[in-house]
């Protein structure tokens, strides 16, 4: 496919040499918080494609809290801080979470002044009762299965400088929302939000995530990778998580392991694939950033929006 003539495109060695953090190195703490969450991340793809990334959200948060001060300025107002908005969007198991985790790493290392938050768009999923009531249970994942309101509200109030602003918790353990449990986002520098549906325009809705997001990443990778990374992952979940009784996958792991593998293939083909294509891969030429992925999640190529 031929690169969207709005973006600059970048091979991962020209996009390194625009800035390398030599002088704050990573620390040990650091590296070691990088390979707890994920022991297979490429630490050469952290220093070439990630650094450089987190000067370049740094340089568009300074821009972004000038711009605010200049309009309360025009306004007559007192300024405040207004938190920054990163938004992460890309298939299901391309890496958006893993990359999420990174760069609030990263950004606390970074910048230690700042605080960082990081929460993901599935916890807006209505919870599985729901889903059902409206038989949308095999069609979770698509822009129907989110509470998209209760989501722009929450955003909305993030923005206003409310403190002590909740968000629904998703468990993947038990497949369904946790009742009464919520992550508390409190007047954050910089928050991160990650989710498939971060960039999406739902039909019924005359605000969008995207207008409350300051920098947009949609993590891109071939079709047959991803769908490759969604069953290793799933194989390596029955090896762990699935493990434990309380797991909604427990069961099925314990009968037999090719037929849950089998069954892993089919809700891609029949659920994660179609909503990739039909919803996901359309928001991409939105995103201010693409990051491409090829083999072992090594990134190869990076678009930066032109204009
Ligand atoms: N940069 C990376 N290096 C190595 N493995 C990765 C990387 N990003 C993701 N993965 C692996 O790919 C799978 C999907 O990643 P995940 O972050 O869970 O995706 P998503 O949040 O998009 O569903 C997981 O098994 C994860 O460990
Ligand atoms: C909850 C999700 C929609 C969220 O995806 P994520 O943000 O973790 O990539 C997804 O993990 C999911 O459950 N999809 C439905 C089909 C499946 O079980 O994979």
């Amino acid at each position: 496919m031929t690169d969207p003539i709005n973006y600059y495109a970048f091979k991962k060695e020209e996009w390194k040499s625009f800035y390398q953090l030599q002088s704050i190195p990573l620390t040990k703490e650091s590296l070691r918080q990088i390979k707890a969450f994920n022991d297979e991340i490429s630490l050469q793809d952290v220093r070439d494609v990630y650094i450089p990334m987190v000067h370049l959200l740094d340089l568009c948060n300074q821009n972004f809290d000038a711009w605010q001060k200049t309009k309360t300025e025009f306004l007559s107002k007192k300024p405040r801080k207004v938190p920054f908005i990163i938004g992460i969007s890309g298939s299901v198991a391309v890496g958006k979470s893993t990359t999420a985790r990174l760069l609030e790493v990263l950004l606390t290392h970074y910048f230690p002044d700042k605080k960082i938050q990081l929460i993901t768009t599935d916890g807006f999923l209505y919870n599985s009762a729901e889903l059902n009531r409206r038989h949308i249970m095999d069609r979770k994942g698509f822009p129907e299965s989110y509470d998209m309101k209760s989501l722009i509200h929450f955003l909305n109030e993030v923005k206003s400088g409310k403190r002590n602003v909740k968000a629904p918790i998703y468990s993947h353990d038990a497949y369904d929302i946790i009742p009464d449990k919520f992550d508390i986002v409190d007047q954050p520098d910089v928050l991160i939000i990650e989710g498939i549906n971060t960039l999406q325009l739902p039909s019924n809705q005359q605000i969008y995530v995207s207008d409350f997001t300051d920098f947009s990443i949609y993590i891109d990778a071939e079709d047959d990778l991803i769908e490759q990374w969604y069953i290793e992952r799933f194989k390596s979940l029955m090896d762990t998580a699935f493990q434990n009784p309380s797991n909604y996958y427990y069961k099925i792991a314990h009968t037999d392991r090719q037929k849950a593998i089998e069954n892993a293939r089919n809700v891609w083909q029949e659920i994660n694939l179609p909503n990739l294509k039909e919803n996901i891969k359309p928001t991409k030429t939105r995103a201010d950033l693409i990051v491409h992925k090829t083999h072992n999640h090594r990134i190869d190529k990076i678009l930066l929006r032109k204009y």
